[in-house]
């Protein structure tokens, strides 16, 4: 078993899931990670999103983890550590594997990579229930999951069955992140998706909304996807992170 997984390691691993793509899963993740490390604590993504790989995109990562041997000295980026399908996919190619190839992966990711001393371990888990997240369940017992919604009812509704799955699994639910919930404008709230659809998601897995992180643009134009520490999503995540901290 790799040894990040022992109890006596004191990692914390956080699943950040969602039931549909593009609802900001993410987005979440890596400002999660960045607002984490900012409090001082010691933190990595592993970007188990092995079809939809996007974080080293998202945070801006142009190298390439360094290899010794066989171990990988992970990238980092914003203090977070950052381990990702997408710095060994050649050109940006679809990654076609399936099954215990993708397992080995992770497992390799985990095992093979030198994360170091670490408090928190986030997870990018693919969308739905699919292998990688039944994986994920069966290797890292202790994970906790965040489900990420939009307000949508039908976002909401799909993300209900990967909360689902994490009841079956025995991952125990953090909470449910409600992802776009509103645009503000001259001090009016738009609820461009509607509103609900979290509370009702939250209601359903006996859980609660533990975050509503609005729609805005990065502040500035590096396309980078994580948000400034004194934008109004940089301290939702503060909150948040606060909040897990100090639980
Ligand atoms: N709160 C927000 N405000 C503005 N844009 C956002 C917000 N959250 C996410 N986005 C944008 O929406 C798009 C989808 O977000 P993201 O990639 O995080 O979603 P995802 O659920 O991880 O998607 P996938 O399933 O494809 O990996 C990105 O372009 C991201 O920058």
């Amino acid at each position: 078993m790799p040894k990040m997984l022992l109890p006596e390691s004191g990692v914390t691993f956080i699943a950040v899931t969602s039931g549909k793509g593009g609802v900001g899963k993410s987005t979440i993740t890596i400002n999660l990670a960045a607002a984490l490390a900012r409090l001082g604590k010691r933190v990595g993504i592993l970007d188990a999103d092995i079809y939809g790989f996007s974080i080293p995109a998202m945070m801006k990562i142009d190298q390439k983890p360094t290899m010794i041997d066989q171990t990988a000295i992970p990238a980092e980026s914003h203090g977070v550590k950052v381990m990702s399908m997408g710095f060994f996919a050649k050109d940006n190619q679809p990654v076609m594997w399936r099954g215990p190839m993708l397992n080995k992966w992770i497992r390799n990711f985990l095992t093979n990579t030198h994360w170091g001393e670490l408090d928190y371990l986030l997870l990018d888990l693919p969308p739905g229930t699919r292998d990688v997240a039944i994986d994920v369940a069966a290797m890292i017992p202790q994970a906790q999951e965040i489900i990420v919604t939009t307000p949508h009812y039908a976002a909401s509704h799909v993300a209900s069955r990967a909360g689902v799955m994490a009841q079956h699994t025995k991952h125990s639910i953090l909470g449910v992140v409600e992802n776009m919930a509103y645009f503000e404008s001259n001090g009016e709230k738009n609820y461009l998706f509607g509103q609900g659809g979290a509370e009702k998601l939250a209601e359903e897995l006996h859980s609660h909304i533990i975050a509503q992180v609005p729609f805005a643009q990065p502040e500035e134009n590096t396309g980078s996807s994580v948000y400034d520490e004194d934008s109004v999503i940089g301290e939702v995540f503060t909150h948040l992170a606060e909040e897990l901290i100090y639980q």
